[in-house]
């Protein structure tokens, strides 16, 4: 079967498939950087537009120059901290952007679509770890709403057109690098998550990471997360793909994460061994937003769409 998938985003993958056509979306994290980095590591060959999706006369242009059968749509801007200062252009762009894209391939007769969303969806869970079914929309951030947002209203849309065939993936906490090093977050960049955090101070960058919050009830008072890797997230995208095209589902949420929890202070050790660098670091108030523990039931993401995580923490501080 010959297709061409558009993705859209700035978030590098690993190309799995023959050819790929990118929309690639510009965000604060800066353009689409890695593309030609993808094509040198996989030696696949790619097609890369880019687009506001915001624009969505060029966003029309792109769909009815090109042939495309499925959408993987990874435009967003993600910084919790952020979103809570700046909530119009959260949703501005993860949500208007979201409601273009849908439109544009509506016309063009295109419904299949795997979309980024996010465990920030689940809020503070009531019970972990948590299943897809825990109920969703008691987020603590304007960033997680937009995810929650554009998850409720690809569900609406999937009532009202049964064509449309959606699977949410909901990202854990996704980490570390292609093993070239390659492809991944740049360290050098500003990101204001843990793992490129923690690279910088390695890097001598930055003095020390903060530890926002070592209050918390949790085994050592610090924020837990299920950390994963960016390559089985990437996998996980093209499993969730491959489900697309064998079975109509309407509209399915699935958790992508390993369903092992880890503090703060425990990415931090493992860090410090795996990489033989010392990272400082200082205890510091809570973050705004933040919830304690998130911690995935992997299991029927795993199920549904064969697909089994091969990378460990080690892999992804290495
Ligand atoms: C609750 C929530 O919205 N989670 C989203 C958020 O993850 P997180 O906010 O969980 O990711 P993060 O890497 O910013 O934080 C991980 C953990 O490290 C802590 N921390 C972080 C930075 C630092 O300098 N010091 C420190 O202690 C933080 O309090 C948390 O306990 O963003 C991710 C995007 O990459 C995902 O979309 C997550 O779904």
């Amino acid at each position: 079967m010959s297709r061409q998938n558009l993705r859209t985003g700035t978030e590098s993958k690993e190309d799995h498939g023959a050819h790929g056509n990118w929309l690639s979306k510009h965000t604060d994290s800066g353009e689409a950087p890695s593309l030609k980095r993808v094509e040198e590591i996989t030696g696949k060959k790619l097609t890369f537009y880019q687009c506001d999706l915001l624009d969505i006369n060029r966003v029309d242009e792109i769909f009815s120059k090109h042939h495309i059968d499925y959408v993987i749509h990874f435009a967003a801007i993600k910084a919790v901290g952020e979103s809570m200062q700046f909530p119009l252009k959260y949703y501005k762009n993860n949500v208007i952007g979201t409601i273009n894209l849908v439109e544009v391939m509506k016309e063009h007769n295109v419904y299949q679509m795997v979309f980024s969303s996010s465990c920030c969806v689940y809020g503070d869970p009531e019970h972990l770890p948590i299943t897809e079914d825990h109920p969703t929309g008691n987020v603590t951030n304007v960033y997680g709403r937009t995810k929650y947002l554009i998850e409720e209203m690809l569900k609406d849309l999937t009532h009202a057109e049964p064509r449309w065939n959606i699977i949410s993936l909901r990202y854990f906490n996704p980490v570390g690098a292609h093993p070239s090093g390659r492809i991944g977050e740049d360290p050098t960049k500003n990101f204001s998550n843990l793992m490129p955090y923690i690279a910088q101070v390695a890097l001598g960058n930055k003095p020390h990471v903060e530890v926002f919050g070592g209050d918390y009830n949790t085994p050592d008072g610090t924020g837990v997360r299920d950390y994963i890797h960016i390559m089985d997230l990437a996998s996980g995208h093209v499993a969730a793909l491959s489900r697309l095209s064998q079975e109509h589902f309407r509209y399915k949420p699935l958790n992508l994460g390993l369903g092992r929890g880890l503090s703060v202070l425990e990415l931090l050790a493992h860090w410090e061994r795996v990489t033989g660098t010392r990272v400082a670091h200082r205890m510091a108030a809570r973050r705004y937003g933040d919830v304690p523990t998130l911690v995935c039931d992997g299991s029927r993401g795993q199920r549904e769409l064969s697909w089994t995580p091969r990378y460990d923490i080690d892999d992804m501080c290495e």
